[in-house]
């Protein structure tokens, strides 16, 4: 058995490039089977070849510079002794790694242009202390929820730059962003958009300026961690919670 592993780092949402890998499908001609698919997270494919086999995983994660996915190859000749050895490494091992180069640099690219045409949404945990701002929409699908300040990022606008404008938009304050938090896909359509498209990538940040107003939101809250499960959130937003509740833990 062997195992090869290779790791793209992908400048697109979690969605995106997972449904841009699926669509591609493998770099190999051998039909593998769908094992587990997990949207966005991850999915695993195999074959069986004669007595070998052949497994090929991937995972997919949120980072600050776009998604990050670590796939790996595991297989089996099923030949015995030394030939099984040399077939392992003068075929197998030096083909999947090449294909896999070749595919995972058009994969990328791909993945990229296809970020272009899916609108996507970006959120402040805006902390002061050991709280977080939280904001209760009103109006629309989600009335009477609680989210995370922010909105849809504009054509062609960089991922902070819209979340600095949204910020002063809908609460008058100056915000510097601090770190990533985390994403999470959105099921509904958003600008447009097929069902399930975007995603939301949430940073954290401190209010530079300014003392918040719910210029669009209901009214607006600062919380502290204990208080954070008991709001009726956006569902989406609620696997965000851990890594808050971390993040005010740690400051
Ligand atoms: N701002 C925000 N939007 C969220 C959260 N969770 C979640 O599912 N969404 C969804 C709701 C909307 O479909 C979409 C954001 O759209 P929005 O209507 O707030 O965006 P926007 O401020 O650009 O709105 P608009 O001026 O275009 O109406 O993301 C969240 O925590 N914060």
């Amino acid at each position: 058995m062997f195992r090869l592993r290779f790791t793209t780092l992908v400048e697109a949402p979690l969605t995106v490039a997972f449904d841009v890998a699926r669509g591609l499908g493998r770099p190999w001609r051998l039909p593998l089977e769908e094992v587990v698919s997990v949207r966005p997270a991850r999915d695993v494919y195999a074959a069986a070849v004669g007595r070998g086999w052949v497994v090929h995983s991937r995972r997919f994660t949120a980072t600050e510079a776009g998604t990050l996915v670590d796939e790996q190859v595991d297989a089996e000749t099923g030949l015995p002794g030394v030939l099984g050895r040399v077939v392992e490494r003068v075929l197998l091992r030096r083909r999947i790694t090449r294909a896999m180069r070749a595919h995972l640099d058009g994969y990328a690219a791909v993945a990229a242009r296809r970020a272009l045409d899916v609108v996507q949404v970006v959120g402040a945990a805006l902390v002061d202390g050991d709280r977080v701002l939280v904001a209760q929409r009103s109006g629309g699908p989600y009335d009477g929820c609680w989210e995370f300040p922010g909105g849809k990022v504009e054509p062609g606008e960089p991922e902070l730059a819209a979340l600095v404008r949204e910020c002063a938009e809908e609460l008058e304050v100056a915000v510097v962003p601090q770190g990533f938090l985390g994403e999470v896909p959105l099921d509904g359509v958003v600008a447009g958009g097929a069902p399930g498209a975007s995603t939301m990538r949430v940073w954290w940040g401190r209010i530079e300026q300014g003392r918040p107003v719910a210029r669009e939101h209901a009214q607006l809250r600062w919380v502290g961690a204990a208080e954070l499960d008991a709001l009726d959130w956006i569902p989406a937003d609620r696997p965000l919670l851990p890594a808050v509740r971390d993040l005010l833990a740690r400051l």
